[in-house]
């Protein structure tokens, strides 16, 4: 029975659906109590031949008892809604959180882990909200009331039943330390092979080629193995803990009864009995709800980590917009990834003129890519600053900053969903002529029109459905859709045919582009390429991409 702490904050924005909860549990322990309370009466009354009392204390028996049902029908109403609640509640602040985490959080963690916490911890927390919560509640109020009571009809039945609900209540927990690290084992063992799993997915296409689809199963087994130890070493501890409390609620039912027997008193100690067994149903109902909401309590270490870590940026500029094709400077940037020994980039400076377009090349792990997270505040600068019309990102908000830049990657990410949601991601508001138009620019009209349902038709995952250039023809839609004055091409040629080529000038004019890319014939349309070597510029010109060409010729 754990009341976590950083649990009970994120029950912060359900807590009017839990407080319900909690009152029809009141209202349905009240009806059981009752109901027995009239049985025992009817049944005195019919063993002592008073007939005429027999029949309206089994009338309202009757009605106790439909009362209750219609309690315990709204209870889980109440209980499937507080949950559904929770859990929507739970996901929407987690999604916020990892969109401003960003691209630098996730490099650093493993999807698999993070989708099993965001899905099964957060399936998992319902019962725990829900259920669990809202019966602790409840726990709290029935068995005192009713020891209480019996306190003023049989004080020593009230002193037993008192010292068992309190033995149920407190013995087990001394187990819980336990029971939370093997849970906690069993949720990183789970974890892990969820991960596995959607990896061995992910990556079957290389595990085939290289004949190591065996080797990952392998692997797999161990895992599951390693789950069903762990899941064991957990269930051996939950199964002695639910064996103590079985044991002292039937020992605390018999100690109340044989506490309270009196010769002549048959019915007296039958009411006895079932207030015991009325003050045990919150308990044990108690320990079920604990055990189903287990899963997402041995979660809430993911939970912690993602709400508690730091997002690389602060969002705290209150510039609302980036003007027409500004200028974009930087001016003596350096940054070094957190944990890396030496910087990525440092001391680079240069300046993307006007509506220019300015191409940075260099070889792997140079530094090209980091430029790109600054420019887009991915992560901020140690050193130096990044201008975009003389005022440093930092002052912009990240809506205006984001609203600002296009991007057009090499990987281009196309959820699984139809070719206009997919464009709609830049512009939720753009008609169907809209989108239409700029696929016609990016020229992916034509292969969108010959779908089987046009821009309807349903993509696969990530795109699956699509080639390389079309992805990539869709992203450039995208980005004209998106509308925005500063456009980064991050190797965004690697796909493109002529046509192509065509549609990505089309989408640089009037605008400011800074352009990664490996291959020099990439850059020939750039009006100055930056060389970089090592995390710093080696070259800077405007001519250097003639220079080239020209050595090149000479070497032929
Ligand atoms: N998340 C990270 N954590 C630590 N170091 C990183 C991280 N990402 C990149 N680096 C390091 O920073 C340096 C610059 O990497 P970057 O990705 O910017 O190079 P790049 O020029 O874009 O390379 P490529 O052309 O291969 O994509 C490299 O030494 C790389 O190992």
């Amino acid at each position: 029975m754990i009341v976590h702490p950083r649990l009970l904050q994120l029950s912060g924005s359900v807590k009017g659906p839990m407080a319900a909860c909690a009152a029809l549990g009141l209202a349905v322990s009240a009806a059981y109590v009752g109901q027995a309370l009239l049985l025992t009466a009817a049944l005195a009354a019919l063993a002592e031949g008073r007939h005429g009392d027999t029949v309206p204390l089994l009338a309202w028996a009757l009605a106790v008892i439909a009362v209750r049902a219609a309690l315990l029908w709204a209870r889980a109403c109440v209980t499937a809604w507080a949950g559904a609640l929770v859990k929507a509640r739970l996901r929407d602040r987690l999604v916020e959180r990892l969109g401003r985490l960003g691209p630098a959080y996730l490099t650093g963690t493993r999807t698999g882990r993070l989708q099993t916490t965001l899905v099964d911890g957060v399936e998992g927390l319902e019962a725990y909200f829900s259920r669990y919560l809202p019966q602790l509640a409840v726990t709290c109020c029935v068995p005192v009331a009713l020891v209480g009571w019996l306190f003023t009809v049989h004080a020593g039945a009230a002193a037993v039943l008192a010292a068992a609900v309190a033995g149920v209540l407190v013995i087990p927990r001394f187990w819980d330390a336990t029971l939370l690290r093997r849970g906690r084992s069993r949720w990183t063992a789970f974890a892990d092979l969820a991960a596995d799993y959607l990896e061995a997915t992910q990556g079957m296409a290389t595990l085939r080629a290289f004949g190591a689809v065996r080797r990952l199963g392998d692997r797999l087994a161990e895992r599951a193995h390693l789950l069903y130890v762990t899941t064991m070493r957990q269930l051996r501890v939950s199964l002695v803990e639910k064996g103590v409390s079985t044991f002292l609620i039937q020992a605390g039912t018999a100690g109340a009864v044989l506490a309270a027997a009196r010769p002549g008193d048959a019915w007296g100690v039958f009411a006895i009995l079932l207030v015991t067994v009325e003050c045990f149903r919150p308990v044990r109902e108690l320990s079920e709800h604990w055990h189903a909401g287990y899963l997402g309590i041995t979660a809430v270490d993911g939970l912690r980590d993602l709400l508690s870590a730091r997002p690389p940026v602060r969002d705290t500029g209150t510039g609302t917009r980036v003007g027409a094709a500004p200028e974009i400077v930087f001016d003596d940037v350096a940054f070094t990834y957190p944990g890396a020994r030496r910087p990525a980039v440092h001391g680079v400076s240069f300046t993307v003129g006007r509506g220019q377009t300015v191409a940075l090349i260099g070889p792997s792990g140079a530094g090209k890519s980091t430029l790109a997270a600054l420019l887009q505040r991915h992560v901020d600068p140690d050193r130096g600053a990044v201008r975009i019309d003389g005022v440093d990102l930092r002052e912009l908000s990240l809506d205006a900053l984001r609203a600002g830049i296009a991007v057009v990657a090499q990987d281009t990410y196309l959820f699984h969903g139809s070719v206009a949601d997919n464009l709609r991601l830049a512009r939720s508001e753009a008609s169907d002529e809209d989108l239409a138009a700029a696929a016609r620019a990016a020229g992916a009209h034509g292969f969108v029109s010959a779908l089987p349902q046009g821009y309807d038709t349903v993509l696969g995952e990530r795109g699956a459905t699509l080639s390389g250039g079309q992805r990539q023809r869709l992203a450039v839609a995208r980005a004209l859709l998106a509308d925005a004055p500063v456009l980064l091409l991050d190797e965004a040629t690697s796909h493109v045919d002529v046509q192509g080529e065509e549609a990505l000038a089309g989408l640089r004019r009037g605008r400011t582009c800074l352009l990664i890319a490996h291959r020099l014939s990439s850059v020939r349309d750039a009006d100055r390429i930056v060389v970089l070597e090592e995390g710093t510029v080696a070259e800077n010109g405007a001519d250097y991409y003639r220079r080239l060409r020209a050595a090149d010729e000479v070497s032929a």
